[in-house]
């Protein structure tokens, strides 16, 4: 057996796939390799590990058919057309539960960064611009006992919520297609209407996978129904919210701040102007990016694409869009 891996793993992925003999041809450029490259290595191999953004829409995915699995290194697989994968019966893999605190992590810097405007105030101290003490200039909002609005209240969801309720005593509310009762039970947590969620929230934590459903939900009208205090964080990806509605409802201090770990494009461009406003703090997509979660990602990949050529019950299979 051989496979494709997209981007150099943690060690642990090559010692389970070397246990199995399985051989591999690792991408190690720095550039992603094109849309044809990856279809030449990958009519050599029986299956690929997936680290990288490329899109496997149903052009590709019939080139590939031949592919037993295809194995990412993401819980997310919004960049897969899961119902060509089914019809070319290629199995899908992805890495769930790993990574939720790490990513939960980011989210919650991101909001206690953004209350505080502290990616602006590091720039000053950069910039020669700290000057005098100013009792009124750059001043953050405090999040104690405020509310705070989770779109998407899944695994990733419920760790921030954890985290906000017990650091800072926040009330959790929530929007999904369904409801999670045991989050209701542990955190006190309310079931709202997308409407209600907009309207009370402080605080929207948007932790949902991008679907077709919910691109582009944080739009324009969203925005303009959200309180002008109101801080919007993203960690799930960027396309849950409309770049352009976003820059345009901060400028017009629809709402206070923004926090995001997701762009529509990635990388985003160095003139996107949400790099540079004072209350929006930004990283290029880190949430899962820790020693420790890389590595238990990289294993849980290696283990879904040898359980997928050996016939076995994969432990983390993609079964249904959602
Ligand atoms: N920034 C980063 O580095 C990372 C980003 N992510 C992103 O986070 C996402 C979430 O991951 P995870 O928490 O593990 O996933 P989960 O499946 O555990 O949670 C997703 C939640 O979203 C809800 N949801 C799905 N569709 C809708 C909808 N149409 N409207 C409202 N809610 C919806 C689901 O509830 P229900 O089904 O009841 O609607 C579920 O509660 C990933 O898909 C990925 O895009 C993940 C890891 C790292
Ligand atoms: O964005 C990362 C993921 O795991 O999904």
């Amino acid at each position: 057996m051989h496979i494709f891996i997209t981007r150099p793993l943690p060690n642990i992925a090559y010692h389970l796939l070397d246990e199995e003999g399985i051989t591999y041809t690792i991408w190690d450029k720095d550039v992603p390799q094109t849309r044809e490259e990856l279809i030449e290595l990958s009519l050599k191999a029986d299956g690929i590990i997936n680290a990288d953004a490329s899109k496997f829409d149903h052009d590709l995915l019939e080139k590939l058919a031949h592919l037993k699995v295809i194995s990412l290194t993401s819980v997310g697989f919004n960049n897969i057309d899961i119902a060509a994968a089914k019809k070319f019966d290629i199995k899908i893999g992805h890495t769930p539960n790993v990574l939720s605190q790490a990513t939960a992590d980011i989210a919650f810097l991101l909001l206690l960064a953004t209350s505080r405007k502290a990616f602006f105030h590091h720039k000053r101290i950069i910039n020669g611009t700290w000057g005098m003490f100013q009792p009124t200039g750059g001043l953050g909002i405090e999040l104690y006992g405020k509310t705070l609005g989770i779109f998407g209240l899944g695994k990733i969801g419920l760790e921030m919520a954890r985290k906000c309720h017990h650091a800072y005593g926040m009330n959790i509310i929530y929007h999904n297609r369904t409801s999670n009762e045991d989050a209701e039970k542990e955190l006190n947590a309310k079931y709202v209407t997308m409407d209600e969620l907009l309207k009370e929230s402080d605080v929207i934590s948007a932790h949902s996978p991008l679907t077709e459903q919910t691109k582009g939900t944080f739009n324009k009208d969203a925005f303009g129904k959200m309180k002008s205090k109101a801080i919007f964080i993203n960690t799930g990806r960027g396309a849950l919210h409309v770049e352009q509605d976003l820059i345009d409802a901060l400028n017009n201090k629809q709402i206070w701040g923004a926090g995001l770990d997701v762009f529509e494009q990635e990388p985003t461009s160095t003139v996107n102007p949400l790099l540079y406003m004072e209350n929006v703090c930004t990283l290029p997509h880190i949430g899962s990016a820790t020693e420790e979660t890389r590595a238990r990602m990289a294993e849980l990949a290696a283990k879904n694409l040898i359980a997928a050529l050996k016939g076995y019950k994969m432990p983390a299979e993609v079964k249904k869009v959602m």
